[in-house]
Formats: C-alpha cells, structure tokens, sequence
C-alpha cells in the first residue's frame, strides 16, 4: 500500500469514528483500536515492580507471558478432552499439536530467565514474602487435565472461593489421558472395568491392562492408526512438560542453589521429586516391549 492509500484508509477510519449519536455505542466495532480490542489498557499497566530493581521487570514479565500461555493451553487441553470424549479424534490432533508448540515457548522462556543472577535476584527476592508459582492455579488446572491430580493442592485456594471450586470441579473430571483410555475401550481393546470406573479424583497409576491396550495399538498401527497418533500426541505434550519441569529445576538451581522456597517447600530437592512424577505411565513403560 503507497503512503497515499494509507494516509487515506487512516482519514477514513477517523472519519467513522465520529459518534453517531453521543453516549451510545452505536458504531462501537468501527471506532474499536487494536489496543481496545487486546485490553492492552490493563495488560501493559501491570507490571507493577515492588522494588527499585532493573531485574524485577523481567521477572514479573516472564511470569506474565507464561500466565498467557498456560492460558491458551488450558483452552486448548479443555477442548480436545471434550472433543475426545465425543469420539472426535481428529479435531482433537490439531488442539494437541498446538499445545505442545505452546509448551516449547514457554520452555524457551527459561533461557531468556537463566540471564538473571543471583545476585540480582536476591536484591527484589525479599518483596515476594511467601508468595510463589505453588499457589499458579493456571498451572495446576493443566495438571488435573493431564492427570496429575492431588486433592491436597486445594488447600491453597482455601481463601479464594471462586478459584477454589474452579479447581475442584476439575478434579473430579476425567482427564485427557481418562477420556482416551475409554476411547481404547470403545474400539474394543480390553481395559479393567476398574480402571475405566476409577475416582477421577485420584492420580493416574500404571495399569496392566491400559498398557497391553497401547501395546496392541504400536504392534498393529495399521488397524489403529488414529489410536497411534492419539498416543505419539499424548506423549508429545508429557514430553514438553517435563521439559518444562527439568529446565524450571535446572534454572531454580542455578538462581538460588539449595535454599528453601518461598512457598515454604525445601526447593530444588522438592522440584526433583516432582520430575519422578508421570502423566501417562503406560505410554513410556511400553517402549522398553517394542
Ligand atoms: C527466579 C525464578 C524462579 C525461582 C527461584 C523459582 C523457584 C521455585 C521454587 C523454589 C518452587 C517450589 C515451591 C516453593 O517453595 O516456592 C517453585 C514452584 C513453582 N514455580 Fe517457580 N521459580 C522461578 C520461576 C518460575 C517461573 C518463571 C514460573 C512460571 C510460571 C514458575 C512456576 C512455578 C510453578 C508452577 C511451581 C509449582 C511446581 C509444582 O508444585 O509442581 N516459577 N518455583
Ligand atoms: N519460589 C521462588 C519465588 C518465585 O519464584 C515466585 C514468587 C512470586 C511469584 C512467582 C514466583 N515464581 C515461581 O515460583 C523462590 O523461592 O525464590
């Protein structure tokens, strides 16, 4: 587009965006801005440093945009459990790949977080006082919709009550993993009743029967060939978001060594035990048959 034309498209957006009649919003999509339409009014006024620190900025941005993106995961992870739960497969596929492209953003993120020093952080770490990424209710709802459920992680939210319902309410749902065991089920592989049956609200375990299913699957991807790319699509985003973990501990570790948690936890020893923890055990267990 030359300057003139451009000029001229300017020219004429302000000119719809004289108020028809005043007080009323009736022309409202036409005057809308890109900032009206992103909100960036109170996404870019809140970045609010507790302390005079230059780093401080990275940090709360940093937490910020991986906030957005778990976001979109959450969004996404939502709606390929529905659409797997209504024997939707391939819709699903699109959802899961986009959430794994997510996963590796936030992932890169760490890098972008490892330029910040010690020191630097030790100069704003006070101002956080007990708060930290434990209390991330964006995190933790991805969890319960891989799987990783954990009744006692409520407690948190005792004091937030809308939060707190949100997140018990996707603890008794069945999970991506649970809605794709029952579509195992379904195209009639053999799973345990009990395991199809189970309390959501309990975190996934390894079950014999699941595995033999998948097994099944990998050995005749010919007859399943959607199943397969269910599975390699699972194993993609678990893939990530250890990932994601490994870096989070590796990064810790590097910032603060080994000392104590803001959130009270022993800090890098008790991110290491998360990284034994495995959403769909079955899916990695059954490589070592094939
Ligand atoms: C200087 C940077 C960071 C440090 C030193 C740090 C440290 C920690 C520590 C020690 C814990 C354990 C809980 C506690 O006692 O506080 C934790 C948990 C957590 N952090 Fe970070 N963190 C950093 C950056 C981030 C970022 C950028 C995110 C992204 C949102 C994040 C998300 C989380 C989450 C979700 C947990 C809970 C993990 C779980 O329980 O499985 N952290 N962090
Ligand atoms: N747990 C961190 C503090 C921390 O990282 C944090 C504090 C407030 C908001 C988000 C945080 N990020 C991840 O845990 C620490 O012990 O230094």
């Amino acid at each position: 587009m030359s300057q003139a034309e451009n000029e001229s498209q300017i020219e004429n957006q302000s000119e719809k965006r004289k108020p028809v009649d005043a007080g009323i919003h009736t022309n409202f999509k036409n005057d809308m801005t890109y900032g009206d339409y992103l909100g960036l009014d109170s996404i870019l006024s809140s970045q609010k440093r507790l302390s005079e620190h230059h780093d401080e900025m990275l940090f709360i941005v940093i937490h910020q945009t991986s906030e957005l993106w778990m976001k979109l995961i959450l969004h996404e992870l939502e709606a390929a459990t529905a659409s797997i739960a209504g024997g939707e497969l391939e819709p699903a596929f699109k959802m899961l790949a986009r959430v794994a492209r997510v996963q590796e953003q936030l992932i890169q993120s760490w890098d972008v977080l490892s330029t910040l020093t010690p020191t630097e952080y030790m100069e704003f770490r006070d101002h956080l006082g007990h708060s930290s990424g434990f209390q991330s209710w964006q995190n933790r709802l991805i969890e319960f919709c891989l799987g990783h459920k954990n009744q006692k992680v409520l407690s948190v939210y005792a004091h937030q009550p809308e939060l707190h319902s949100r997140l018990k309410k996707a603890l008794y749902q069945p999970s991506l993993y649970d809605v794709s065991i029952k579509v195992l089920a379904e195209r009639g592989l053999p799973i345990d009743p009990a395991r199809l049956q189970r309390d959501f609200s309990e975190d996934t375990t390894a079950d014999a029967s699941v595995e033999a299913a998948w097994l099944t699957v990998y050995r005749n991807v010919d007859k399943y060939w959607d199943l397969y790319e269910l599975a390699e699509k699972l194993v993609d985003v678990e893939d990530r978001q250890q990932r994601w973990r490994y870096n989070h501990l590796k990064t810790v570790e590097r910032i603060i060594g080994y000392k104590r948690g803001t959130g009270g936890s022993s800090g890098v020893m008790y991110l290491k035990r998360v990284l034994d923890h495995r959403f769909f055990p079955e899916l990695w267990n059954l490589r070592t048959q094939l």
